[in-house]
């Protein structure tokens, strides 16, 4: 795979790359898309286990993939959706933009979040589960309201930062991101629905001999 610092987007981070795309879609598919994956998906709230008790997680979200694409997530596994006709679609749509920017990718499963207002959230994490492979390419993709994505370097060596991230948008975290900041969507006083789908590559598990 070619590095993704040559993407058209806009660079927020040059090494490791970090690059926001605009007008993935275009209107009124974007619109259109938002709509349909708020209707027509079964949005979960799971609970995780912390610290022995059980919380509900803040905010929705689905897993969808691949029938082999099993996901750890705070020790639980997560049985993918089978993909749904929307999703697949957006799938092939970040695959074609990559492509056009010299970028080959392939995904096989996507975690979508649904966070109904600035309230909802997601805490500091780094996708970096070992079935993502060590250096994961991740193609995270922003419909509805603008939120920003918070980053944050694992050595402290640098300043957080926020990345914007508008409807339609199309966030790729490349090669070493995971491996070296931690992000996080932070409650903020800002309201509207947002859904954000994050397309991964996971390595289906070795057939058992
Ligand atoms: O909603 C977002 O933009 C962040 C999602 C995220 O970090 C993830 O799915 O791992
Ligand atoms: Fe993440």
């Amino acid at each position: 795979m070619s590095s993704s610092g040559d993407l058209p987007g806009e660079p927020l981070l040059d090494a490791p790359a970090l690059t926001l795309l605009p007008g993935l879609l275009g209107e009124p598919a974007a619109t259109e898309t938002l709509a349909r994956l708020d209707r027509e998906l079964a949005w979960q709230r799971p609970t995780l286990r912390l610290y022995g008790r059980e919380h509900p997680i803040p905010r929705r979200q689905l897993w969808m993939g691949d029938p082999d694409t099993r996901y750890r997530y705070s020790g639980r596994d997560f049985l993918p959706e089978p993909w749904h006709p929307a999703v697949a679609a957006l799938r092939d749509r970040v695959v074609n933009a990559l492509a056009e920017a010299g970028t080959r990718a392939r995904f096989n499963s996507v975690l979508l979040n649904r966070y109904a207002g600035g309230e909802e959230r997601m805490g500091w994490h780094s996708d970096d589960e070992p079935e993502l492979g060590p250096a994961p390419l991740i193609a995270a993709v922003s419909l509805g309201s603008a939120r920003p994505l918070r980053f944050r370097w694992k050595d402290r060596s640098r300043e957080a930062f926020n990345a914007w991230l508008p409807h339609d948008s199309l966030l790729v975290m490349g090669a070493g991101v995971q491996e070296r900041l931690q992000h996080a969507l932070l409650p903020r006083r800002l309201p509207g629905l947002r859904i954000s789908l994050t397309f991964r590559l996971v390595n289906p598990p070795a057939s058992p001999a």
